[in-house]
């Protein structure tokens, strides 16, 4: 199996330039203005224009309405859109059937029943990424490079295309995946030098580590 990797958060064309060198599969762009990984559609779209065929843009969107969820669609064209906030499965699966791009959404995993309860998506979504939940009511609803329980995802059935997030880096990837056996792996702040940040030289060691895990 090929692992996916997904950097994202990411913001210039210089540290999507080193994702893509360093083999991800996918780029996050998030929209989202709270973020210090903000871009503008404007900028999602030129980031994205750049990238080479193989390699897949993710967009990020917390609760947007459907003016701005369309206009995202037009301007930046992504191949996967990410739902981060409380969008539910009839919200996601009306966006996916009208707009034809690929559905993720991000799940803040709590307990086991945070898992069972997110089957209610299948069938709305093509993929679900575990993630840490906010950790507390004032943090961003991602990328708080925060971790969970891994050990609920070891004996998880999963009906649903998944992936793993929360937390990670170039230190801990490869313990997640031997952990979890999780098929696509996703960071963000683990790989900055400060908010925003990205470190071209953390994404390199990132994606390494998650290429040779067990
Ligand atoms: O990254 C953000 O700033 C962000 C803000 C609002 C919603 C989602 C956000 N990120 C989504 C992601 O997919 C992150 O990669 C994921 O939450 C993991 O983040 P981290 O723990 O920092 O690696």
């Amino acid at each position: 199996m090929t692992r996916e990797i997904k950097i994202c958060g990411l913001s210039t064309p210089e540290t999507v330039a080193a994702a893509v060198k360093a083999g991800a599969s996918h780029v996050g762009f998030v929209h989202f203005e709270p973020s210090p990984r903000h871009v503008s559609l404007k900028e999602a779209a030129s980031l994205r224009a750049d990238l080479p065929g193989g390699v897949k843009a993710v967009l990020l969107l917390v609760n947007a309405d459907i003016e701005t969820t369309a206009t995202a669609v037009e301007l930046v064209r992504p191949d996967v859109i990410q739902f981060h906030g409380s969008e539910t499965p009839e919200w996601i699966a009306l966006v996916r059937e009208k707009t034809g791009v690929e559905a993720w959404r991000a799940i803040g995993v709590r307990s086991a029943e945070t898992l069972s309860k997110s089957a209610r998506y299948r069938g709305a979504v093509d993929r679900l990424l575990f993630d840490a939940p906010p950790p507390e009511a004032s943090a961003l609803p991602g990328g708080n490079g925060v971790g969970f329980d891994w050990r609920l995802l070891a004996s998880h059935d999963h009906a649903v295309s998944w992936g793993l997030a929360g937390g990670l880096d170039p230190d801990n990837v490869a313990e997640a995946i031997r952990a979890t056996g999780a098929p696509l792996v996703d960071a963000s702040s683990g790989l900055e030098s400060a908010p925003g940040v990205k470190d071209p030289a953390r994404i390199a060691a990132f994606c390494e580590a998650a290429r040779t895990a067990g």
